[in-house]
């Protein structure tokens, strides 16, 4: 989306950061589950100028942009370059140019489970943990190690359970919860691997390289 997305005061808004090269239906699986069952008012993607930790950079912003929105289609999900905007790839310093920025607005950091088991070498990792609610959701493969992670034994104190997974968005940091859902296998590694993204001509990419994404939107 063009500008900044609108957000009032007392929403509690999921942020979902990641390369998205390209985005796929895991991605619109975990929002629409995010949605429902972190109690979430909207969903933002923040699709990343660059993982600061991957040395390969993605596809070109633009590109990954379009494949994005025409993956995911729903009334309470924004598309957003935020962090090209910002001038951050970071994830804290993106969390707290936000919150400086939305002043009452409660975010929540979304991910995936396998981004648990390496959160703990994530930049300034303790201060997203201590300052914005987390929800993890699960991913093939990545459920126990996920548990078992280091940020997850350093932060067992501050796990809410799943069954109160509902009530994340309103609690103080450092909160954080890990939800199960029925899984899906969908990774942008194996798209590319398969070479369904990067051999075309992405800038010109709108429509789904999934075809059961229709399905997953209805
Ligand atoms: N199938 C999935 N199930 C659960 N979480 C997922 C799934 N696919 C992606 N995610 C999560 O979505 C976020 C953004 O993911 P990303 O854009 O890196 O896609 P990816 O498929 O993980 O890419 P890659 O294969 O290149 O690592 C991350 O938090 C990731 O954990
Ligand atoms: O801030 C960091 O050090 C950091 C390290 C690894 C990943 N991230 C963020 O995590 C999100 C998922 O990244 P990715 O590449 O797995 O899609 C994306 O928003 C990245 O910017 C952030």
């Amino acid at each position: 989306m063009q500008g900044w997305p609108a957000a009032t005061r007392g929403q509690v808004i999921g942020l979902l950061g990641g390369s998205f090269d390209p985005a796929h239906t895991g991605h619109v699986h975990i929002t629409r589950a995010a949605l429902r069952r972190f109690g979430l008012d909207r969903v933002w993607w923040l699709v990343s100028p660059g993982n600061p930790l991957k040395a390969t950079g993605p596809a070109p912003l633009d590109a990954r942009m379009a494949q994005a929105a025409a993956v995911m289609r729903h009334p309470r999900v924004a598309i957003t370059d935020i962090e090209a905007r910002l001038g951050t790839r970071i994830t804290a310093q993106t969390l707290q140019a936000l919150q400086d920025r939305y002043p009452g607005v409660r975010f929540v950091w979304l991910m995936g489970a396998d981004n648990l088991v390496q959160f703990h070498r994530w930049n300034d990792w303790r201060w997203i943990m201590d300052n914005v609610p987390v929800g993890i959701l699960a991913r093939p493969g990545d459920r126990l190690p996920a548990r078992v992670s280091r940020a997850a034994r350093i932060y067992k104190s501050a796990r809410l359970p799943a069954s109160a997974s509902r009530a994340l968005g309103r609690q103080e940091a450092p909160a954080w919860c890990f939800v199960d859902l029925p899984l899906n296998d969908m990774s942008s590694s194996d798209i590319r691997a398969r070479g369904a993204w990067r051999k075309r001509d992405r800038a010109k990419i709108v429509r789904p390289v999934d075809r059961t994404v229709g399905m997953v939107n209805d």
